[in-house]
């Protein structure tokens, strides 16, 4: 490879006599369009934060599940406009198959519930971790994957679900030390466009896609909105009152406008209430103007948003009741939530709560002679048999260059072997802090390793 075009030749091509292999084409070190590399300061940060999901899960019960990146194509063709399946990454393999990467997790968790059937007992509390995919024409520039963290719970038909899973996304977020002065989640009701439409003689059939349209009511004008909803068979006096009643500041209004009988104030009653029980209240506001724009939801939604106002949606789910079904399988009742890895580094990065992460490397093994390094290496498989972290130098270098590259890595002990020190049973050790140094013997330094490691 040319180091500086980044071009390269195939080898050993034509004839012997011929010249220099012809050059085949220049690799480009990007990564495609859209996508990212993880070098290891960026990959230590999301490993971390993939730590407190993971830990959070944990905390609650859930069992981790995971799923193909590629899935059929039919799991997430939808008919209510939605953004996610305009923009599937969907293509046929060579098999003639209609595939795509995923652009969410909820749907492979449906397919692998009904896959298990009535073997899997209920509820099911599942969370994953997955890369998802969808296809932005660039003109946008925007992202094409990013890392989603899950939590569902399927078998529950109360709130009581919705609030362990809230309750979950509020424990991360002090985990990781934001507060409810800096977020907040926005919690409403399909139930509340669902009466709405009932009273406005909107057919029954639209109710996805108008809940789609009306999710765009902050991205798009209202007017926008209204021509979409009219499209959908939504008169324009339904679309105003539809509207307007999606911005009542409270339950008590709701109640008022759509009476005490409702389902959607008696459902929101119950969750605030039990909030309140948690102890977790003040994170929550009611908005009816949260539908979320995932054509599946049923019932309570919600979003993580950032006081500031300056940041997307930190995370967003809800109650999806009759997915299952639509996939062939019993009702079941069902609530998740989906929690990107992008906005919540943004807020983080704003807040000035980016963990600060480096390496640890406890020990660096150096052989002072070439003749050593097969006793350095028993040394280094001592101190890993101990549980520390070990960087043996692989080549000989100078001493001056074993303390720079222990400077760099910022480790905390440089083991030296060197043959008048090994005669007597001992290494010296330089710890590179307090830059005390002793010849111990590898027993005294081993007992000393698991020591500091117990
Ligand atoms: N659904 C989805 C997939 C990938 C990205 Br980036 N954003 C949303």
């Amino acid at each position: 490879v040319d180091a500086t075009s980044g071009k390269i030749t195939e080898p050993g091509r034509g004839p012997a006599s011929a010249g220099p292999p012809p050059v085949v084409e220049s690799i480009d070190y990007n990564p495609p369009r859209g996508t990212r590399d993880f070098p290891p300061d960026e990959m230590r940060l999301r490993s971390w934060l993939f730590q407190q999901f993971r830990e959070v899960s944990r905390l609650f019960a859930f069992e981790e599940v995971d799923f193909p990146v590629l899935e059929s194509e039919a799991l997430f063709v939808r008919k209510a406009g939605e953004e996610i399946t305009q923009q599937l990454y969907n293509f046929e393999d060579k098999g003639g198959r209609r595939v795509s990467l995923r652009p969410e997790l909820t749907p492979s968790l449906a397919r692998l519930v009904l896959q298990k059937g009535k073997a899997l007992p209920l509820p099911v509390k599942w969370f994953a971790i997955g890369q998802c995919w969808r296809y932005e024409r660039m003109t946008r520039g925007r992202r094409r994957e990013h890392y989603q963290w899950n939590m569902d719970i399927l078998g529950i038909p109360g709130v009581e679900a919705e609030v362990e899973l809230l309750s979950a996304i509020v424990t991360f977020f002090k985990k990781v030390g934001i507060s409810s002065n800096d977020v907040g989640i926005k919690i409403s009701s399909r139930k509340v466009l669902q009466s709405l439409l009932e009273r406005f003689e909107v057919p029954p059939g639209s109710f996805a896609a108008v809940c789609v349209v009306v999710d765009k009511v902050e991205k798009i004008t209202r007017k926008e909105v209204e021509e979409e909803l009219l499209k959908l068979g939504v008169l324009k006096d339904a679309a105003d009152g539809i509207l307007n009643a999606l911005s009542v500041r409270s339950l008590t209004e709701l109640e008022g406008l759509l009476g005490t009988e409702s389902e959607a104030v008696r459902d929101l009653k119950q969750l605030f209430s039990l909030a309140n029980g948690y102890g977790f209240a003040d994170w929550l506001v009611f908005d009816a103007s949260v539908v979320r724009g995932l054509a599946y939801y049923t019932g309570t939604v919600f979003e993580g948003f950032d006081k500031e106002g300056k940041l997307r949606a930190i995370c967003g789910g809800g109650r999806y009741d009759r997915l299952l079904s639509t996939f062939g399988g019993e009702d079941t009742p069902a609530c998740g939530f989906g929690f990107g890895d992008a906005v919540i580094v943004e807020l983080l990065k704003d807040r000035g709560l980016l963990p600060s992460l480096q390496q640890e490397i406890d020990f660096i093994v150096f052989p002072l002679e070439e003749v050593l390094r097969p006793q350095a290496g028993l040394v280094t498989t001592k101190l890993r048999e101990a549980g520390c972290v070990v960087e043996l130098i692989l080549e000989s270098k100078k001493m001056k260059w074993a303390f720079k590259h222990a400077e760099r890595l910022q480790a905390k002990q440089l083991v030296l072997l060197g043959s008048s020190e090994w005669e007597r049973g001992c290494v010296r050790v330089k710890n590179l802090s307090s830059r005390e140094e002793e010849d111990i013997s590898i027993d005294e330094l081993i007992t000393k390793a698991n020591t500091s490691k117990e």
